[in-house]
C-alpha cells in the first residue's frame, strides 16, 4: 500500500451470476500521480473503476477515494471527483458547447470553458448536437466535462479510444498538465504506449485480480536483460525458435511473435549477438533487420497475460 493513497481498494469482490469478475482485488493509487490500469478484455478494470466512482456496489471488500466511501459519501465526493465513462452518457439532443457550458455552471470555480475548448479542439463542433458527433469528438467532449469542475482525482476509462493521432496527443498533453497541477489521474487503457508515456505507476489486472504493479521502468527492466528483435527475409524454418533456445541455453528467452520474426531476450552482448547471427546463418536465415532495446511495456504485458484473445 502507498503512503498517501488517493484511491485504496482492499479485497474487492464483485460477482455477476455467481462468478466473481473482480476477485479480492487490492490496489492503491498515489495522490498526484498518473496511475494506468491495464488488462485484457473482461479482466475487471471497468468494474473496479466503477466501484471507485460509486456507480457499482461491491459485494465484499472496501473502496476509499480521497479517504471516503464512494457510495456512502457520494455527495461529498461528487465535486472532488471527475469521471469519464466509456459510454459517455451525454445528452444526445443538446449541442456540444451547451453541454460543456451547462456542466461548468454546476461548479463554483470551473476550469475556463474557453481554455478547455482550445486544449481539446472542441470549437469546430461546439454547435453540433451530441448524437451527431463522431466517436472521437464525443470522447473529447466527455473528457472536457469530466475535467471542467477541476476535480482532485479524475477517472478516465480508455480516454483516447477511437481518437485520431492529433486528438490523442492533445489528450496526453492535458493529462500531463493535470499531473503538473497536482491532480490525481487513474486511467484504463489498452494502449501500451499511452501507459508508458503517461503513467507514473502501472497496475495490471487479469481475471479480477492485480497481477503486477510498478513504474513502467520497473516493469520493463528485468536485471540487465535486453531484447534483440530479428526480422528474416522469409518465414523461419520449422523448429528454429526451439533450436535457438537450446543453442543459447539458460538465462535466455526466445520466441517468435510472427513467422518472420525472432525475439531474443537475455544478457545481450557482442558475443551473444554474434552467436545469434551465426545461428541464423547456419539455418539459412537472411536477417534483414536487427533491433536492440529493452523490453517494451507491451512485451511485459503479453508475457504476463499471454497471447491468446479473451
Ligand atoms: N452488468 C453486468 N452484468 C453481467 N456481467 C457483467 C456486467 N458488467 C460486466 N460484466 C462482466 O464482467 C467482466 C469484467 O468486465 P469489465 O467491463 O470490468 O472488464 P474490463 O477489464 O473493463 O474489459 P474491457 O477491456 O473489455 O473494457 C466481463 O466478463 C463482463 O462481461
Amino acid at each position: 500500500m502507498t503512503a498517501d493513497p488517493v484511491v485504496e481498494v482492499r479485497d474487492l469482490v464483485k460477482r455477476y451470476g455467481g462468478s466473481a469478475v473482480v476477485d479480492r482485488l487490492t490496489l492503491s493509487a498515489v495522490r498526484g500521480a498518473v496511475t494506468a490500469v491495464l488488462g485484457p478484455n473482461g479482466a475487471g478494470k471497468t468494474t473496479t473503476i466503477e466501484c471507485c466512482e460509486g456507480l457499482r456496489a461491491p459485494d465484499a471488500g472496501t473502496v476509499r477515494v480521497l479517504g471516503l466511501d464512494p457510495l456512502a459519501d457520494a455527495v461529498a465526493l461528487r465535486p472532488r471527483v471527475g469521471v469519464m465513462l466509456q459510454d459517455s452518457g451525454l445528452p444526445a439532443q443538446k449541442r456540444a458547447g451547451e453541454v460543456l457550458a451547462h456542466v461548468a455552471r454546476m461548479y463554483r470555480d470551473p476550469w475556463p470553458v474557453a481554455d478547455l475548448t482550445e486544449r481539446l479542439g472542441l470549437a469546430s463542433f461546439a454547435r453540433t448536437t451530441v448524437r451527431r458527433l463522431s466517436g472521437g469528438q464525443r470522447q473529447r467532449l466527455a473528457l472536457a466535462c469530466a475535467l471542467v469542475g477541476r476535480p482532485e482525482v479524475v477517472f478516465l476509462d480508455e480516454p483516447s479510444a477511437g481518437m485520431d493521432p492529433q486528438s490523442r496527443l492533445a489528450v496526453w498533453e492535458l493529462v500531463r498538465a493535470l499531473r503538473a497541477q497536482g491532480t490525481s489521474v487513474i486511467l484504463t487503457t489498452h494502449l501500451m504506449d499511452e501507459a508508458a508515456e503517461l503513467a507514473d505507476d502501472v497496475i495490471v489486472v487479469d481475471h479480477g485480480r492485480v497481477i503486477a504493479q510498478g513504474t513502467p521502468a520497473e516493469l520493463t527492466t528485468t536485471g540487465s536483460d535486453q531484447v534483440a528483435s530479428l526480422t528474416s527475409a522469409t518465414a523461419l524454418p520449422d523448429g528454429a525458435t526451439a533450436r535457438l533456445r537450446a543453442h543459447l541455453g539458460e538465462g535466455w528467452t526466445v520466441d517468435s511473435p510472427d513467422p518472420t520474426s525472432l525475439r531474443v531476450q537475455g544478457p545481450v552482448d557482442p558475443a551473444a549477438l554474434a552467436a545469434v547471427l551465426a545461428f541464423c546463418a547456419a539455418e539459412d536465415v537472411l536477417v534483414t533487420r536487427l533491433d536492440l532495446g529493452t523490453r517494451s511495456l507491451e512485451d511485459f504485458f503479453l508475457d504476463l497475460t499471454g497471447r491468446s484473445m479473451r
